[in-house]
């Protein structure tokens, strides 16, 4: 088998592979770039666009929700759940060709194919054996394998986002981003909506107060919310499928037409070989230094979700491929710095947030005030009959800087930005408080959110 050599070889064409082209094409370093299925990965393809499509269905049936608040007359919505899904499929058929035009364009070879070591350098795929003076893990994620008895019944979000029938009812195992997202969709189109959650707190790593407000959001729709649960097994029952869990010691069934892994995802490296390559890796995590440099093997780079420690979003990989471009172009030198980097729970209204947890805050020691306050009542809010309108927002007393925003509400994820640039250009609170807003907006709020000062 002839060896080809490249400068760089890329496992995987998704967020974080594409995002270290730029650097090092712009250094004119040579590129090949190997994609398993369809370029552009899990968020153009199987995740944040086609379930923003939802989304935004989810959104209009809200809006309609509150017509009568405008005095609206609407008959009740029917929504074509299968036109649905393939107008979702419509918007993003084309990205995957779009992309190769683009990577050729930059220059870069793509590869059809799937990726494994077979050395410390280099790289089988099918036939081909390809030799970089630097390699890049950029594979990826998949659903956390769950050792429930029955597990093999569930299906995942890729399986939600292609399904043209819309079940009557569904239990999510895991209270995370997807289970809320997936639900408050499913939930407005009429399918009846579990949640399963192993902890005591829906989405466990934000704000508690945040949650508290969408939890309730969440359950006015009618979805059904079981945290400090523990998921037994899932077996057949006569067509549908039946969850056994237990709460406090008591056992309990759930009883729907789709059960969904929604209890998070893992680095998808299995099956790469990394033995071959000298990748030190344990429990399904690379050993990785400060920049995003495998420990046991410098000629390769980790990046996007397929890092054991940062949070699994697009913008992060995108961030982190482009950090790992710049560091084989110049030498291990750049770090990723993940403060200011906004998140959003497309639930609708969404859930926004930056920065750290109050709890969090309280912990650091730091002296803090928490400015928090329920906005249904602001006329922004009452104009456009919202039904959640909070806001959250820790300010350092010390410096004025912002340590964490955190919003339920129509505009939060929008809104959340603006506070994320203050984080990271350590704008302050009384700088934010100055600002003069266009009006009226949901911004011009910030200013009453932070307090008069
Ligand atoms: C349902 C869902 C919704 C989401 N919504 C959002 C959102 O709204 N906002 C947000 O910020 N994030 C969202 N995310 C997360 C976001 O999609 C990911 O963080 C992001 O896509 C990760 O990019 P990546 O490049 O690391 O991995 P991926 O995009 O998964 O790309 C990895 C690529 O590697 C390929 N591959 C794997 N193994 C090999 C191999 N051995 N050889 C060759 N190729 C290989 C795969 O085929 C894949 O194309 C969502 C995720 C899901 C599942
Ligand atoms: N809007 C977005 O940015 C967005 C949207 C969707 C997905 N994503 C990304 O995709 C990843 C996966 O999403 P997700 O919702 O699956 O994960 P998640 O990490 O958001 O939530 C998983 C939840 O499952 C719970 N859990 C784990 N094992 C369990 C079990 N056996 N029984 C019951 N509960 C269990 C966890 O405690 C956690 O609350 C996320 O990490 C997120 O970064 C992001």
């Amino acid at each position: 088998m002839a060896r080809e050599t490249f400068d760089v070889v890329i496992m995987g064409g998704g967020n974080a592979g594409i995002g270290v082209t730029g650097p090092v094409r712009r250094a004119g370093q040579s590129v090949a770039m190997i994609e398993a299925s369809d370029l552009g990965g899990t968020c153009p393809n199987r995740g944040c666009t086609p379930k923003k499509v939802q989304v935004a269905a989810g959104q209009a049936l809200h809006d309609i929700e509150r017509a009568e608040a405008h005095h609206i007359a609407v008959g009740r919505p029917r929504l074509d759940w299968a036109a649905l899904i393939d107008r979702e499929k419509d918007m993003i058929k084309d990205i995957p060709a779009n992309l190769t035009r683009a990577m050729t364009r930059r220059e870069v070879e793509v590869i059809k194919g799937f990726g494994t070591f077979v050395s410390s350098n280099t790289i089988r795929v099918g036939d081909r054996l390809l030799e970089g003076r630097h390699i890049v893990i950029a594979t990826g994620s998949r659903p956390r394998p769950l050792p429930i008895p029955g597990a093999e019944h569930m299906i995942t979000s890729d399986d939600m986002l292609r399904d043209r029938v819309l079940p009557t009812s569904m239990i999510f195992v895991g209270g995370g981003v997807i289970a809320l997202e997936f639900g408050h969709v499913y939930a407005r189109a009429g399918a009846a909506v579990t949640i399963l959650e192993a902890l005591p707190q829906l989405l466990p790593t934000m704000d508690a107060d945040a949650v508290a407000q969408l939890r309730a959001e969440s359950e006015r729709l009618g979805i059904k919310i079981n945290t400090g649960v523990d998921v037994r097994r899932i077996e057949a029952a006569g067509g549908q499928l039946r969850v056994i869990f237990t709460h406090d010691g008591v056992e309990h069934a759930a009883v729907a037409d789709r059960v969904v892994n929604g209890a998070g995802r893992v680095a998808n490296i299995d099956g790469l070989d990394l033995a071959a390559g000298g990748v030190e890796h344990a429990n399904g995590r690379i050993a990785i230094d400060q920049y995003l440099r495998s420990r046991s093997n410098p000629l390769v780079y980790v990046c996007g979700d397929a890092v054991p420690i940062s949070p699994q979003l697009s913008p992060i990989a995108t961030y982190e491929g482009d950090i790992v471009g710049r560091n084989i172009v110049a030498g291990a030198k750049h770090r990723p710095d993940y403060a200011g980097m906004a998140t959003s729970v497309y639930t609708v209204p969404a859930l926004a947030a930056v920065g750290i947890t109050e709890t969090t805050a309280w912990q650091t020691g730091a002296t803090i005030d928490v400015h928090v306050n329920d906005m249904r009542d602001w006329f922004s809010a009452r104009s456009y009959a919202e039904t959640v309108a909070w806001s959250k927002v820790i300010v350092d007393r010390v410096s004025d800087c912002i340590l964490g925003a955190h919003f339920v509400g129509h505009g939060s994820q929008e809104l959340i930005n603006i506070f994320g640039l203050a984080i990271k250009f350590s704008i302050t609170a009384s700088q934010l408080r100055d600002n003069v807003y266009a009006y009226p907006t949901f911004s011009a709020d910030i200013k009453h959110m932070l307090g008069r000062a």
